[in-house]
């Protein structure tokens, strides 16, 4: 460990309850948040008679399995039985729930930082697997499996092993019409789909530090997505005014007080990392993926690889396997593309920030004919926000379908799927064949490049014409 200590390792250093040799410390979790698809973990925490150790600092929402249409709102989403199950157990084990239509509820990557439960210097588990998302607060976080979740409801604490440490520099400014979502996806294009592999990451440099908070989140979100465990962002003003007045988040003179521990959690300027890299995005182009890897990506204006031209065998054979799943021929242009669906929401990109951006490209549009459109909120706080700003009346306005919260179709999993062979837009984080249901192709972009094309009917550079209402 280096004598000068980077952000991780000072907030790791504060949450270590037992050095167990070899690399692994048991860790104190300061916030645990369950999700829908956690909820067989009460069922071993009850088959053992243990009760949850700290319920004041657990929490949960239901957000994959729950119903985003409007129309059938509460009668379908409470029928759900993984949402039920949520709600049964939260009870009985003395949990709050943040429960479908109420304020705080939505997709827990989302609710966590809007809630202030995920906070600077804290450490933040959750069974799931973005949960690297909260790091832009400064925060540990980290995904966990169903065997730490039981063991995390039963102690408040969790067993990793300690990474190495990545800093990642991207230097500035960001061009207009690139967003924190075109940073991500061109630094895994570049540095590969597993290149983050037992790294905690820190993103820094000049292009993150003038990035907007829910841009950060965007960032942080998909570290998991080339491998990182753990992303994080130094906490700064932004994270501060973002964070003040949150209903967890400290009040008072105690708020001052931990604005003050904060500004001390920033790497120390001679901390050493295990790889330093350097990005400059200053002439980054909006990005959109072609095939079913996150490092299959391109620069808008570009055209998909041709396979002929790869000399690695094992990497000529995964060309040509995504071409043939996406439908794509080798050299096609990807502006141009005709799309059946554009998806704006996910973990990753359905916060307000996400939704204005998009709604400036759409004001005064139409969604092109043929094409069907979504914009699905990440939280009950969002959606009120987005409709008290008048956001949802100009989705709708312009033919797009205006849902609840929940993670929809990012991943499918309560029924928001697209058919077999259609291609779709998404906002969210993974286009792996068959993520959106059996046979869909998915294209991960920004929400700008998302709008922009829900309204030509084509993958459109949101560059050309797009963007003047919404700087
Ligand atoms: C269902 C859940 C465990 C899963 C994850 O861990 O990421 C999901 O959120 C996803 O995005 O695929
Ligand atoms: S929105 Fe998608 S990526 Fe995020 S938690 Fe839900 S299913 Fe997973």
């Amino acid at each position: 460990m280096s004598a000068e200590p980077t952000l991780f390792d000072k907030v790791w250093r504060r949450h270590v309850v037992a050095d167990l040799g070899e690399g692994f410390a048991l860790l104190h979790v300061d916030r645990h948040v369950l999700q829908d698809f956690n909820g067989s973990a009460f069922t071993r925490l009850a088959a053992r008679g243990l009760p949850v150790r700290n319920p004041e600092l657990t929490f949960a929402t239901p957000d994959h399995s729950v119903s985003t249409d409007p129309r059938d709102a509460d009668p379908a989403q409470r029928a759900n039985p993984h949402a039920v199950a949520l709600r049964n157990d939260t009870r009985r084990f003395g949990v709050k729930l943040f429960d479908v239509g109420q304020l705080g509820h939505g997709i827990v990557h989302v609710i966590a930082p809007e809630l202030g439960l995920a906070l600077p210097g804290l450490t933040v588990a959750i069974g799931d697997s973005h949960t690297c998302t909260h790091g832009a607060l400064g925060t540990l976080a980290w995904g966990v499996g169903q065997g730490e979740l039981l063991h995390i409801l039963a102690t408040q604490t969790c067993v990793q092993r300690k990474p190495r440490t990545m800093r990642v520099t991207l230097d500035g400014p960001v061009p207009p019409g690139v967003g924190g979502k075109d940073l991500i996806l061109h630094l895994i294009r570049t540095l590969g789909a597993d290149a983050g592999n037992d790294y905690a990451v820190e993103y820094a440099g000049s292009a993150v530090q003038a990035l907007p908070m829910e841009a950060r989140f965007t960032l942080c979100n998909m570290s998991v997505e080339w491998g990182a465990r753990y992303g994080m962002v130094a906490p700064d003003d932004t994270t501060f005014a973002w964070l003040a007045g949150r209903p967890y988040a400290p009040q008072g003179a105690l708020w001052d007080a931990a604005v003050a521990d904060w500004r001390g959690l920033a790497s120390e300027p001679g901390a050493r990392f295990d790889r330093e890299v350097t990005l400059d995005v200053r002439r980054l182009a909006p990005q959109v993926t072609w095939g079913n890897s996150l490092d299959m990506g391109l620069s808008i204006g570009e055209c998909v690889p041709d396979p002929q031209h790869e000399p690695d065998a094992a990497r000529r054979a995964s060309l040509e396997a995504s071409l043939r799943y996406m439908g794509l021929a080798p050299g096609q242009r990807m502006a141009g593309l005709p799309v059946d669906r554009v998806f704006i929401g996910s973990c990753t990109n359905s916060r307000l920030s996400d939704l204005r951006a998009a709604a400036a490209v759409v004001r005064g549009r139409r969604v092109a004919p043929g094409v069907q459109a979504w914009v699905v909120p990440g939280s009950e706080q969002v959606r009120r926000e987005a409709q008290a700003e008048g956001l949802d009346q100009v989705f709708i306005a312009a033919g797009f379908d205006w849902r609840t919260p929940g993670c929809s179709m990012c991943l499918g999993a309560n029924g928001d799927t697209l058919g077999r062979g259609e291609r779709a837009l998404s906002t969210a984080n993974r286009n792996f064949a068959g993520r959106q249901g059996p046979g869909s192709r998915t294209h991960i972009t920004g929400p700008v490049l998302a709008a922009a094309s829900a309204c030509t009917g084509v993958i459109t550079d949101p560059r050309d014409g797009f963007l003047e209402e919404a700087a």
